[in-house]
């Protein structure tokens, strides 16, 4: 099965984490998740992520830290989703790939319905 890799930001803004829900017609429409995308090859992981954001939310952070990679099969694909913590700085939140965006309590991340590969970063964030 061909495998992903895909780069995600856990956006901080003071003691909120940032989540925005995939437009109608994306994959994986309707879930919750952290924004990001794949990475193309030869890209860096953190120059895919600042791209992602910059492209879908308009947004610019500062990136801390590697936090945590999961490796999930999906049905017609599997993912390895490579999660950052970052430092939000500006957005204009202009949606391009998503229709809601939210900024949540890490401790009631249990309480969105998450990409499925997001649970478990989900879960290690409200243990630390
Ligand atoms: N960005 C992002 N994608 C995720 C997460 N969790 C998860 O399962 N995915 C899946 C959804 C998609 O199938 C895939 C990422 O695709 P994407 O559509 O966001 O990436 P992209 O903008 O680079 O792709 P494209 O639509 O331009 O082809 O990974 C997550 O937390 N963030």
């Amino acid at each position: 099965m061909a495998t992903i890799k895909v780069v995600c930001g856990i956006i901080f803004n003071e003691d909120k984490v940032f989540l925005c829900r995939r437009s109608p017609h994306k994959s994986l429409a309707g879930y919750w998740e952290f924004p990001g995308g794949k990475i193309e090859s030869g890209e860096k992981e953190e120059d895919s992520l600042s791209r992602e954001l910059f492209e879908e939310l308009g947004m610019s952070v500062e990136i801390k830290e590697h936090f945590k990679t999961v490796v999930h099969n999906y049905d017609l694909f599997t993912i390895e989703l490579i999660a950052y913590i970052c430092q939000f700085q500006k957005a204009s939140y202009k949606l391009t790939d998503h229709d809601q965006y939210e900024w949540v309590s890490k401790n009631n991340l249990n309480q969105w319905n998450l990409a499925p590969a997001d649970i478990p970063i989900a879960e290690a964030l409200s243990k630390c």
